[in-house]
């Protein structure tokens, strides 16, 4: 009999919309106790995950799962980056962007059976000013609207939604400098966003071309928006496409430097960082192990 592999799974208890499901429960029910030993941890705050990560990584255990939408993948990724340890995931959150760039099922049985597979891959993160992250980063008006999301009751989806149009039109450019390919560029900056993975969650494609392991930044770079921009640019997000030149601007990069004269909001994977004038976002080549089908 082949050995065992030892897995933990780290639960965030607040994530998700659907509390009254015994998660821990239906993890002992699908995995596969003839590949796997397991045991399960709850987060008990803010910020609990990483800890829980790296201690999981020190103790060698091989598999980590993130149970819990984008903010906690991040969080136990964190803890995970540049060990042997591979992260797996079960989403359950709203957005679930990295779950959903690997092709991860969003179904509970369906993510299982990706883990009870035991496929391993290596995938690029990113860094912005130092912070880690693993589907998008981003200054301006997505970072505005992270904050905004954060001090709010309600989630899901429709709220985000609904908070995005109202803010879309009334949100105001700032002028940057930033230094992309060793390029300067003096611009307008509605939004600038660094992908690592495609999409920003919820099939929102913001870097349709995006690679997860080719070791680069996909920016996309918004200098203004009016309505017929933000038609456009709304309408290629969730059809896969790029956006017509007029609208947005992409460049692959390893390495993107900003600044900017006045406070600008920033965020990683959708969790609001606060505000900063200088950047330095940066890709880390396959730096994180991660399950995936
Ligand atoms: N026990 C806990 N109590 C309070 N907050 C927690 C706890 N564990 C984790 N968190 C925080 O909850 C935040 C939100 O979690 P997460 O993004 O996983 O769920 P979500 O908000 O429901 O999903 P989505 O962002 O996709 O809507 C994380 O950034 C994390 O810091």
């Amino acid at each position: 009999m082949s050995k065992r592999t030892r897995i933990r799974f780290i639960i965030n208890p607040t994530s998700g919309t659907n509390s009254r499901v015994d998660v821990a429960a239906r993890i002992r029910e699908h995995l596969d106790e003839r590949k796997y030993v397991h045991d399960i941890m709850y987060t008990t705050h803010a910020g609990h995950a990483p800890e829980l990560a790296h201690q999981a990584a020190n103790e060698g255990i091989e598999v980590v799962v993130a149970v819990g939408g984008d903010g906690t993948v991040n969080e136990v990724a964190r803890g995970l980056l540049k060990t042997e340890t591979a992260l797996a995931i079960l989403p359950k959150g709203s957005g679930n962007g990295l779950a959903r760039h690997l092709k991860i099922p969003m179904a509970l049985e369906g993510a299982m059976r990706v883990i009870n597979q035991r496929n391993v891959i290596t995938i690029d993160s990113g860094e912005i000013n130092q912070h880690p992250f693993f589907t998008t980063a981003g200054i301006g008006f997505d970072a505005y609207i992270s904050s905004v999301f954060a001090g709010n009751k309600k989630r899901g989806l429709q709220t985000y939604v609904e908070l995005v149009m109202k803010e879309v039109l009334s949100y105001k450019h700032l002028p940057v400098k930033a230094s992309i390919n060793g390029k300067s560029l003096e611009t307008d900056c509605y939004v600038m966003a660094f992908a690592n993975a495609a999409q920003y969650g919820n099939n929102a494609y913001i870097a349709p071309t995006a690679d997860i392991q080719d070791g680069l930044l996909d920016v996309c770079l918004v200098r203004r928006l009016d309505l017929v921009k933000a038609l456009n640019l709304s309408y290629c997000m969730l059809t896969k496409q790029l956006a017509n030149p007029d609208s947005a601007e992409y460049f692959k990069t390893e390495r993107v430097t900003v600044q900017t004269e006045e406070d600008i909001m920033y965020h990683a994977d959708g969790e609001y960082l606060g505000k900063a004038r200088e950047f330095e976002v940066k890709m880390v080549p396959l730096s994180l192990k991660v399950l995936v089908p």
